[in-house]
């Protein structure tokens, strides 16, 4: 299989909306360059490297089917025996108002925009840094929104995976933060996929049936590249207040929240999320007092807190005006960061002079390559999953969550990869 990728000259103007400038010498352009021949084959190749997210509609008009598949997600949303019937009526009552948020920011999501790019630049990085895996192929499958993850399996097939063919695959989070609800849902809806179109294969014993041999990156919440990304937007943005009051302003790192049932499952994503709060300001040297605080709070059960909002109010009540917020665990913008951070929470402040945001991961360069480095050292390590990916939530009850992990863990790498 060979992966024709366009010319150098025709990815300049991508360099160069990434930061780089039109005369950066040679040096500091290498890790961008781009080979201008079709990347060869590797020992180990091809390679799909497939990013796994919630997505979000890419125009008003997907509002209602996003909306329908999140609320019949059970591993997001467990509704019980009435999930089929329930779930569609909570997604058409909310659809209006989602929409009218969506349409506040440009009329839809920009996760996919984001997701292909972010895919596309590190498999091009990929196949300079590690060439036996070579071509790395780019994919993207979204729980809730085009492309899903059906349509996702099903090109993967097209494109000369599987199907008594074998081939590589990584499952690659884009969750930093491991989540039943985000990245295990996203790996039960791959799991089931894949049953359904590569046969119940069950654990390989040679990993040589001829199905597609599955490996995952699960969560990666204190990667060095990603807390760099981190640090140095939010020396950015501090950087933007008067030299006299930069180390008094407050870092607000905000992630979404998990209502307390899911905390109480067991679920480690508040511990991760934590873990890379602290890996950030350890990198600052602690230069500035932080809190953490959880955002988009859906419903009436109890969620995590505090919340982001009364955390900015409170605040500023107090006299701390000078305030930073940091989306910590979402890697692109999206509704949360562009409606619910800058319209609401700091539009409604009143002070939207001195509460500021730091920007999304989006098409950083220095994420990118951090994104590649991981994919690197995980294609070498010969690892199907991480160890912490095998232990269920002391509270889980789910089949889809114990077949899928058995799945995941039992698929078998080959010696050296
Ligand atoms: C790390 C990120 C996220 C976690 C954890 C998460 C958990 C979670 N979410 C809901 C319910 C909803 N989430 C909705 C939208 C939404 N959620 C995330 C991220 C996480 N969710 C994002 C990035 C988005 C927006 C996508 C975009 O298009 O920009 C929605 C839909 C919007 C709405 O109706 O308000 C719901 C509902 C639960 C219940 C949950 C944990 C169990
Ligand atoms: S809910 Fe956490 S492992 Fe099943
Ligand atoms: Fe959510």
């Amino acid at each position: 299989m060979a992966f024709r990728l366009p010319a150098a000259s025709a990815l300049r103007p991508l360099a160069r909306s990434l930061g780089a400038s039109r005369n950066a010498p040679r040096q500091q352009l290498r890790w961008l360059a781009i080979p201008a021949h079709p990347v060869a084959v590797g020992s180990k190749g091809p390679t799909a490297m497939v990013f796994l997210n919630m997505g979000g509609p890419s125009t008003t008009d997907e509002v209602g089917d996003f909306l329908s598949r999140l609320f019949a997600d059970a591993d997001l949303i467990p509704l019980g025996r009435l999930q089929n019937y329930i779930g569609p009526f909570i997604a058409q009552r909310r659809t209006p108002k989602i929409q009218k948020q969506y349409a506040a920011i440009g009329g839809g999501s920009p996760i996919r925009k984001w997701s292909e790019h972010q895919c596309a630049e590190m498999c091009k990085l990929l196949d300079e840094i590690s060439p036996e895996t070579a071509p790395h192929k780019p994919y993207v499958a979204f729980r809730y929104a085009n492309p899903l993850t059906e349509e996702m399996y099903n090109r993967l097939l097209a494109d000369g995976f599987g199907n008594g063919r074998g081939g590589r695959a990584v499952a690659f989070t884009q969750y930093p933060q491991y989540s039943c609800s985000t990245t295990g849902s996203s790996l039960n809806e791959l799991w089931k996929w894949r049953q359904r179109l590569e046969g119940k294969a069950g654990p390989l014993e040679d990993g040589k049936d001829g199905t597609i041999q599955w490996s995952v990156i699960d969560r990666w919440p204190v990667h060095p590249g990603l807390i760099e990304t981190f640090a140095s937007n939010i020396e950015k943005t501090l950087a933007e207040y008067p030299e006299e009051r930069r180390k008094d302003v407050v870092l607000l790192f905000s992630a979404h929240s998990l209502p307390m049932t899911v905390v109480n499952r067991g679920d480690t994503y508040p511990a991760e999320v934590a873990a890379t709060v602290y890996a950030v300001m350890q990198r600052l040297n602690f230069s500035n007092t932080y809190r953490l605080c959880w955002q988009s709070q859906v419903g009436p059960q109890p969620w995590l807190g505090p919340q982001t909002q009364s955390s900015v109010e409170e605040y500023i009540a107090k006299g701390q005006k000078d305030l930073v917020l940091i989306p910590i665990a979402f890697t692109s913008d999206h509704i949360e960061t562009l409606f619910e951070l800058d319209q609401e929470v700091i539009g409604e402040s009143g002070h939207a002079d001195t509460v500021k945001r730091v920007e999304s991961l989006n098409g950083n360069p220095i994420f990118i390559k951090a994104l590649a480095d991981l994919a690197k050292s995980h294609l070498n390590n010969g690892i199907a999953c991480s160890a912490q990916m095998g232990l269920r939530c002391p509270g889980c009850k789910s089949e889809r969550c114990l077949e899928s992990k058995k799945f995941f863990a039992g698929q078998i790498t080959l010696p050296g990869q």
